[in-house]
């Protein structure tokens, strides 16, 4: 699977324009306002190109020529937001299974996987930045989705998480075959994870 997109759309002062061919983990790397997580909006479905295409796996989700438009939720990208977006009135368990389907991994291998397990019963305010991160990228994992979108997710935290989360994402990279779209601007993360770096 993999990742034919080209995007353009002006966003307040900014014009943002990116283009990504390939599978793998691509990086979107650039200064704070260049526009990365508007890219990621439009590939999600949440913010509408003015111009260009989103294809992923040869599937069509928008193209501007056509009028091809397809809604956020049947694009199934498992978007882990730079705040987690956490559903705060659901305890961690609730928050991994909102919108998990038939066919995604499987729920008990990614508690395991993200070491999320002494967690369940916690509410998502009581979560440290690297837990609220793990439980953001597990319920994005378990929505089966068709790509992940991943927006900083390494930003804020220690030395120790940072490398437990980089190494998570290697795995998903090497494992998973799902395209994946990562948004950074430290420059040592990107050339570590990245099977190509887009500058924007
Ligand atoms: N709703 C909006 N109205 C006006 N301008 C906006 C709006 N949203 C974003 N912008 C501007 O569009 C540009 C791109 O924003 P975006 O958040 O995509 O950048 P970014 O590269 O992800 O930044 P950061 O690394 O700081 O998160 C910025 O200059 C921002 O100020």
């Amino acid at each position: 699977m993999s990742f034919d997109i080209d995007v353009a759309r002006r966003v307040g002062e900014a014009d943002v324009a990116c283009r990504i061919e390939g599978d793998g983990l691509t990086v979107l790397f650039g200064p704070s306002g260049a526009g990365k997580t508007s890219v990621l909006n439009m590939v999600a479905g949440l913010l509408v190109p003015d111009t260009g295409h989103v294809r992923v796996g040869g599937e069509t989700l928008f193209e501007a020529a056509q009028g091809v438009d397809l809604p956020p939720e049947a694009r199934r990208a498992g978007y882990v937001f730079q705040e987690t977006r956490l559903f705060p009135h659901l305890r961690v368990r609730a928050n991994l299974l909102y919108g998990s389907r038939e066919g995604a991994a499987d729920v008990d291998e990614t508690i395991a996987l993200l070491g999320l397990g002494a967690l369940l019963d916690r509410w998502p305010r009581t979560l440290s930045g690297g837990e609220a991160r793990r439980v953001a990228i597990g319920r994005a994992l378990l929505s089966a989705p068709r790509f992940l979108l991943l927006d900083e997710p390494l930003s804020s935290l220690d030395r120790a998480r940072r490398e437990e989360i980089m190494a998570l994402i290697e795995r998903l990279r090497d494992g998973a075959g799902l395209p994946i779209l990562m948004v950074t601007h430290d420059r040592e993360e990107a050339e570590r994870l990245g099977t190509r770096v887009v500058a924007i």
